[in-house]
């Protein structure tokens, strides 16, 4: 599977958005994973634990940039969404129409809404399919083939924009600023590049990042492939809820070692205070759509095959009519990939970080008709480069507070990578 070059400009909706027909039914006997089913282009994909959805074709599509994307996004799904006509035989989570997305970090860096031709679901023991036509021709739904991904060889990583040790003296200054009272806290991120021998199919890394990763979202859009442990937001019938996570300590492999690391990592007082800046600024930002919330006092540690996270789950119930969307807009960007304050965080990244993040640490997920969906936040990923199939950017970043220290930040951006580096057959 392809990023599609060239889709992004050709595909764009930028005039009404078109009348579409959508059907889902449900389908027996469907014993493949659903990322089986993902054909050799332009797939899309968000998956946890077997259950999600995965789509082809374009439908429908918008791209967009700017200080009003989320709002822009917004008005044409509302409008795109009250002209369709909608036979969801289903009627669980993800079945109807549905858009796949991911926006960028800054206001600059493109996103795009992505409405697919034929949508394949899961939730536990139901499977469905989804067709969106538009209006003119209404299609059937099509056989459900198992393909089979080309392996990926041979792949040579090189450092991004900075060396490993060029992006270790920029954490030091950023620590510097920090303890001049600057601010409180900046989340720093880095590239590296990944060049196979042949063009990477992008279902190859994916399967295995679903296979290894199963706790994590598994997703791609548009040549953004990853899987992430960090859910910015889901509103599912009312009910809001948000994974926090900040504060990380590498896995060892030994188990007994990993539980005494994770013990000192729900101690450490510089990961507790980097979580307690993320949290908040996830928290402020849900307040006013929440009647109720619950944020617990004390994070707990969310172990990952790479890396320890602390982690807090906040909910809440919607007391307004925000959509999945426009609540990851409100939350976007948090401080969990930004900083505190988030204004001048933000500036210093700009000025320091020395690379563009595209879509990286910016919202990725799905939204239905009625406002339900999911976006996580696009972390342990990598962009196809659009012009070159056999190269990928992988990103990693780490939260920086008064008590950092840029060796271990470092260390910490590589133990990040090792989801994307494994899936690529490092
Ligand atoms: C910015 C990243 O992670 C964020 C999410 C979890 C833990 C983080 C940390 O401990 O620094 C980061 O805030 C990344 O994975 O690239």
């Amino acid at each position: 599977m392809s990023a599609s070059p060239g889709s992004r400009a050709a595909l764009a909706t930028r005039g009404p958005a078109p009348q579409l027909v959508v059907r889902s039914q449900a389908v027996d006997g469907v014993s493949a994973q659903l990322l089986d089913h993902l054909p050799d282009e332009g797939g899309l994909a968000w998956v946890r634990r077997g259950d999600g959805h995965v789509g082809w074709g374009v439908a429908a599509r918008l791209d967009v940039a700017g200080s009003n994307r989320f709002q822009e996004a917004m008005t044409w799904w509302q409008e795109l969404t009250s002209a369709a006509v909608i036979r969801d035989e289903v009627g669980v989570p993800g079945s109807g129409l549905v858009c796949f997305g991911s926006f960028g970090f800054t206001d600059q860096d493109p996103g795009e809404l992505v409405v697919p031709d034929v949508i394949v679901g899961r939730r536990g023991d139901t499977t469905w399919v989804t067709t969106v036509s538009p209006a003119s021709s209404l299609g059937a739904p099509p056989e459900l083939v198992v393909h089979e991904p080309s392996p990926v060889y041979d792949v040579a990583f090189a450092d991004g924009a900075r060396t490993g040790t060029d992006w270790s003296s920029i954490v030091a200054d950023a620590v510097r600023r920090i303890t001049a009272g600057e601010l409180e806290k900046v989340v720093l991120a880095r590239d590296l590049i990944a060049i196979a021998e042949q063009p990477i199919d992008l279902r190859w890394p994916l399967h295995r990042l679903a296979t290894a990763y199963p706790n994590c979202w598994t997703f791609s859009v548009d040549g953004l492939i990853g899987a992430t442990p960090e859910l910015l937001v889901r509103r599912e019938k009312g009910l809001i809820t948000s994974r926090v996570l900040a504060g990380t300590i590498r896995r060892t492999g030994d188990d007994e070692h990993d539980l005494a690391l994770a013990a000192s990592l729900a101690r450490s007082s510089k990961d507790l205070e980097e979580h307690e800046f993320a949290v908040r600024s996830v928290a402020e930002a849900l307040e006013p759509h929440c009647t109720s919330m619950n944020v617990p006092e004390t994070p707990f540690v969310l172990h990952l095959p790479n890396v320890m996270h602390l982690a807090t789950d906040v909910a809440g119930v919607a007391n307004n009519g925000a959509s999945a969307l426009g609540l990851a807009a409100a939350l976007h960007p948090s401080a969990a990939v930004c900083g505190t304050p988030t204004p001048v965080a933000r500036d210093l990244i700009g000025e320091i970080e020395g690379m563009q993040r595209g879509r990286f640490s910016g919202p990725v997920g799905w939204m239905d008709a009625s406002g339900d969906g999911e976006w996580c936040i696009a972390l342990r990923c990598g962009q196809a480069d659009p012009d070159e199939p056999r190269r990928m950017r992988l990103f990693a970043g780490a939260g920086i507070v008064a008590g950092s220290d840029p060796d271990a930040e470092l260390a910490e951006t590589n133990a990040k990578l090792v989801p994307m580096r494994d899936a690529l057959g490092d």
